[in-house]
């Protein structure tokens, strides 16, 4: 089976966490876009549910489909969100950001009950690194940071779409680094980025995961933390 239908695979498991009456988190990307179909769909059918959504192409995905989206504020929380992932480990740590969303995806993870992670088989790793880890920027403030990076020996490089620099919904750079061998522990890490003034958040989600569901093959593999 292909990579697309896992993803589907793991979507169409998790949409069985949500019920009537909740607000959800509505992830970003390609394998969360299988998700919010099917909560079109259950919509459709008579789910009443509200949504918060992780990005701008989340959000008019959803609303197309019907699904009442309201904001952050208005929900103050959320009981469950759904999202997908770059990576994830076995210790539910997650790299997310490949599509940009990560600074609203780590805001929205943060104030849900329970986050739950699709993916299919191919973004499930022994080691978090292989794919270059995005870190969202001010832009006042990209260039020195690059510098910054260099010195850490992160081998950071701009983000660039069309050949301009890639700007989030928030209007920020994004900066992908390489930790692959960075002989310090994630959490560490993660701290020592989140130090340097102009970085707003990096795309490791290293504590918020509780399940994680990966696609494999025709089969949802259910984990829980
Ligand atoms: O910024 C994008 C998000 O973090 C996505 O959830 C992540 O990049 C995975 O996307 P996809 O499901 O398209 O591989």
């Amino acid at each position: 089976m292909s990579a697309v239908n896992e993803k589907k695979v793991a979507a169409l498991e998790a949409v069985k966490f949500i019920e009537s009456g909740m607000n959800v988190g509505l992830g970003t990307g390609s394998t969360a876009f299988f998700m919010i179909e099917a909560i079109g769909e259950m919509v459709q059918n008579g789910l009443h549910i509200k949504a918060v959504a992780t990005s701008n192409e989340t959000e008019k995905l959803a609303r197309k489909l019907g699904i009442d989206v309201i904001t952050l504020a208005q929900a103050k929380r959320l009981n469950v969100t759904i999202d997908g992932a770059d990576e994830v480990d076995q210790d539910f740590q997650l790299i997310k950001g490949g599509g940009g969303a990560l600074l609203r995806e780590k805001i929205v993870a943060h104030n849900s009950d329970l986050n739950i992670v699709i993916a299919d088989s191919s973004k499930s790793v022994k080691k978090l690194g292989k794919f270059k880890l995005p870190i969202e920027t001010i832009p006042f403030a990209t260039q020195l940071i690059i510098k910054e990076l260099e010195g850490m020996k992160l081998s950071p490089v701009q983000r660039l779409k069309d050949g301009e620099h890639y700007r989030t919904d928030e209007n920020n750079d994004i900066i992908d680094i390489d930790i692959w061998d960075a002989d310090v522990k994630l959490t560490t890490l993660e701290q020592q980025l989140k130090t340097i003034p102009g970085i707003v958040e990096t795309g490791l989600f290293l504590t918020t995961t509780n399940i994680v569901i990966i696609g494999e093959g025709d089969q949802a593999v259910v984990k829980k933390r």
